[in-house]
């Protein structure tokens, strides 16, 4: 039987107050299956950001419930919430979000540590070469390409073994060439380890490694595409998406 690993149930997330009220979420409610890899997609605003964010746990929605491995965030307190975001949830940033005086090991070893659990040498080691950089360990950030250092980022994040990977415009700062690479490991995670990832892209050729594809607008989820998928059949859809009269 499939399992969810994350569900949203009827979310509603609303920024400012008064005539400077935004609603970015408007009613979600979908699940992320375990061992899945999901993209997540929509114009500029739609409210992918502020979905990840609740899903998550680092916003909290106005209405609607999010679980993630089973548990209720909304039941949590800030401290469970932070411990239950440090020990079950990975997070991959299209800016990388590495630190720079720490080497590639010693960033991927910092959640270890953080959760009282290292430092591990071998875990970090281990994690590491599961990405392809094994030889990189004790190199630093800027010794590093971007493509690299989204690699070591993908490390750190999985260093927890966490039940779900949120990955924000993972590929949004590489070329061509890093971005597939990220991608294919991405891919890898879930059909290998049955990792469960969840990526917000505006990128139709990243968008194909995925099983599925969210479309979101105005807050809303308005389409759901099952894989196999192709870059073309993506953009295509997208592209129609746009030029529908938003209700
Ligand atoms: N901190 C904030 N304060 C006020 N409004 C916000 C805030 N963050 C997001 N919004 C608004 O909420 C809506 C959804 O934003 P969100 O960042 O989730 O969209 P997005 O689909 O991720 O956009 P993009 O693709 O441009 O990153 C937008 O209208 C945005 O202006």
């Amino acid at each position: 039987m499939t399992t969810q690993t994350v569900t949203l149930t009827g979310l509603r997330a609303v920024y400012g107050s008064g005539n400077r009220r935004v609603t970015a979420l408007d009613g979600v409610t979908t699940g992320f299956d375990s061992g899945t890899f999901t993209a997540v997609m929509g114009p500029s605003g739609s409210g992918k950001s502020t979905l990840l964010h609740c899903a998550a746990g680092l916003d909290r929605p106005a209405e609607g419930v999010v679980t993630v491995d089973g548990v209720r965030l909304d039941r949590l307190g800030e401290d469970d919430l932070t411990r239950l975001r440090r020990d079950r949830i990975g997070f991959v940033f299209q800016a990388f979000n590495l630190i720079s005086t720490l080497t590639a090991a010693q960033n991927v070893a910092l959640p270890l540590r953080l959760a009282g659990r290292g430092p591990s040498d071998d875990e970090a080691t281990a994690a590491l070469a599961a990405v392809g950089l094994a030889d990189r360990a004790r190199h630093r950030p800027s010794e590093l390409s971007g493509g690299e250092q989204q690699r070591v980022a993908i490390a750190r994040a999985l260093a927890t073994r966490p039940a779900v990977v949120f990955a924000d415009e993972p590929t949004g700062a590489l070329d061509s060439t890093a971005s597939h690479q990220v991608l294919r490991l991405l891919r890898g995670l879930v059909d290998g380890h049955g990792q469960t990832v969840v990526m917000v892209t505006h990128d139709p050729a990243a968008a194909a490694y995925a099983d599925r594809v969210l479309l979101l607008a105005d807050g809303r989820l308005v389409d759901e595409l099952t894989g196999p998928l192709t870059t073309g059949e993506i953009a295509a859809r997208i592209t129609d998406l746009a030029a529908e009269p938003s209700c």
